[in-house]
C-alpha cells in the first residue's frame, strides 16, 4: 500500500493515475500546487521543469510515499505550435523520473490565441464553445476526433513513469537528477 500524491485536482489527470495504479490498495491523494513555471509553459524544458516541480511539491504536501507531476504546454516547430506533455514521478529516497508524451499540431487559429498570451484551455473554449476542455477531453481529444483524449494521453505518459521507476527500484539504481 502506497500513499501517491497527485500534483493537480484536475480531473483528466487525476483519471490518468487512477487508471495506471486502479485495482491496488494503493492511496491516491490529488492535491493543488505551484507548478513554478507559467501558467502555460512554452518549452519542453519549461513543461518538464514544472512536471518535476509539481511532484516534489506534492511529496512534501502529502507525505506521500511516491508523487506524480503532469504538466501540459506547447512547443513551437515549423512555424507551428505543437501540445506537448510532460510527466515526473519522485520518491522519498530522491528518485526522480520524467516522461513525455504524445504531441499533435494544433490549428493556426488556436495557436494565434495562445502566441497573443491566452491560455490554450481557455483558447479552445472559445474555439470549441464548449466549457472546460481542459478536464475532459483536452485539445488533443478535440483535434484527434476523440481517439486520444487527454486522460489517455496522461495515461501513456503515467504508464512510462510507473514502469521505469520499477525498473530503477528493482535493479537498486538511484537515477537522481539534478533540480
Ligand atoms: O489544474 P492544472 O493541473 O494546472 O490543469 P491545467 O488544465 O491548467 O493543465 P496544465 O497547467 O498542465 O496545462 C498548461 C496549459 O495548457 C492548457 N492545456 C494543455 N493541454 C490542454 C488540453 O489538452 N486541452 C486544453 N487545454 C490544455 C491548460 O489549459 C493550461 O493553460
Ligand atoms: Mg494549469
Amino acid at each position: 500500500m502506497m500513499r501517491i500524491a497527485v500534483g493537480t485536482t484536475n480531473q483528466a489527470k487525476v483519471a490518468a493515475v487512477e487508471a495506471i495504479f486502479f485495482n491496488e490498495r494503493h492511496v491516491i491523494v490529488p492535491t493543488k500546487v505551484d507548478s513554478a513555471v507559467a501558467a502555460q509553459p512554452f518549452s519542453d524544458e519549461e513543461t518538464r521543469a514544472g512536471a518535476i516541480n509539481r511532484a516534489k511539491h506534492a511529496l512534501e504536501k502529502e507525505k506521500a510515499d511516491i508523487a506524480i507531476g503532469l504538466e501540459g504546454g506547447v512547443v513551437e516547430a515549423d512555424s507551428q505550435l505543437w501540445v506537448c506533455n510532460w510527466g515526473a514521478l519522485v520518491d522519498r529516497n530522491g528518485m526522480v523520473v520524467s516522461a513525455g508524451g504524445a504531441r499533435i499540431p494544433l490549428p493556426l487559429e488556436v495557436a494565434e490565441g495562445v502566441w497573443s498570451g491566452r491560455e490554450l484551455g481557455e483558447v479552445m473554449e472559445a474555439y470549441t464553445g464548449q466549457q472546460n476542455i481542459r478536464q475532459k477531453e483536452g485539445a488533443i481529444g478535440i483535434f484527434t476526433h476523440g481517439y486520444v483524449n487527454r486522460t489517455e494521453m496522461f495515461s501513456h505518459i503515467v504508464k512510462l513513469l510507473r514502469g521505469q521507476y520499477e525498473f530503477w527500484t528493482k535493479n537498486g539504481v538511484i537515477k537522481e537528477e539534478k533540480s
